[in-house]
């Protein structure tokens, strides 16, 4: 059964990870799927190429998630291409990893500008198209189970999460007389370029692990599902609500 026949599904940070396999993920279930990138054009260029094999239309657009103008491009060059936006997924982001006590200014304002304004203007700038269209819609944020839990060298990014989190409960309750559905997935530790190099490290892999009751780190593919699903009609009436998607790692104590 396809659960996104005929909409139109646009993905930030489209191109890689979780982004892309929710982007194909769309487009197995029937959507045509638009994504954001930031720099690669191969990237984008591959994950267009597999969506259009899989017989939905595809739409590549750059730019910078941290600028206003940026989500208004995307969303006008998405409806120009397809007619209209059902369904936004609110995904790029970035985690510097760094110490907290001497975390620079430019990495906190970075990390806040991409992460958090970045996915604010995205959600205004869909909510508006839908409203325009008066037919609801469904917005999915890719927070984190950071939104929850904190982390040593995450000061300036798990806060972020918190924020994306709280900005789908609002607008769950600004959007909901429109129809519009707003929730969250809150992955856990999924293997992505975000965190090659902190996961290079062997213990601290190992340690992240062992937390996991289903026993594995996570794969981009393991946020398809649950991202389709919020997105899709089957989550009629969810909003406002945030899934885990961690193997068990947050109910973990002992
Ligand atoms: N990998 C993980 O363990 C987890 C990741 N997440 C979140 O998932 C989302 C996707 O990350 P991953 O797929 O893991 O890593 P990734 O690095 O493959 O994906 C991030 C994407 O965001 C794009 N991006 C970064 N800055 C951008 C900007 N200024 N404008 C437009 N696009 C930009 C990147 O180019 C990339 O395509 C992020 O928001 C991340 O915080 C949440 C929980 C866990
Ligand atoms: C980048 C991290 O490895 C990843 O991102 C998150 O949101 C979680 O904290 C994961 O560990």
């Amino acid at each position: 059964m396809k659960l996104l026949e005929g909409k139109t599904v646009l993905v930030t940070g489209g191109s890689t990870g979780i982004g892309r396999a929710a982007a194909i993920g769309a487009a197995r279930h029937g959507a045509n799927v638009a994504i954001n990138y930031a720099s690669s054009d191969d990237k984008a260029a591959s994950c267009v190429a597999e969506i259009e094999a899989l017989g939905q239309r595809g739409l590549a657009v750059k730019g910078d998630v941290a600028l206003p103008e940026t989500a208004t491009d995307f969303v006008s060059k998405a409806v120009a291409a397809f007619g209209r936006v059902d369904v936004m997924v609110s995904n790029a982001g970035i985690c510097p990893f760094h110490a907290f006590l001497d975390m620079p200014v430019e990495t906190v304002d970075r990390t806040f500008r991409v992460n958090l304004h970045g996915a604010y203007y995205m959600v205004q700038a869909a909510a508006n198209q839908m409203v325009k269209q008066g037919e609801g819609g469904a917005i999915v944020a890719v927070s984190s189970i950071s939104a929850l839990v904190g982390g040593e060298y995450q000061t300036h990014y798990t806060p972020t999460k918190a924020g994306l989190h709280s900005l789908m409960q609002s607008a769950a309750i600004a959007l909901g007389k429109h129809g519009i559905r707003c929730n969250s997935v809150l992955p856990g530790t999924i293997l992505t370029e975000i965190n090659k190099d902190d996961l290079a490290d062997q213990d601290k892999r190992d340690r992240m692990t062992a937390r996991i009751p289903l026993g594995r780190l996570g794969e981009s593919e393991d946020l398809a599902g649950p991202i389709v699903f919020l997105a899709s009609d089957m989550a009629a009436y969810v909003t406002g609500a945030a899934l885990l998607v961690d193997g068990g790692a947050f109910v973990n104590l002992q």
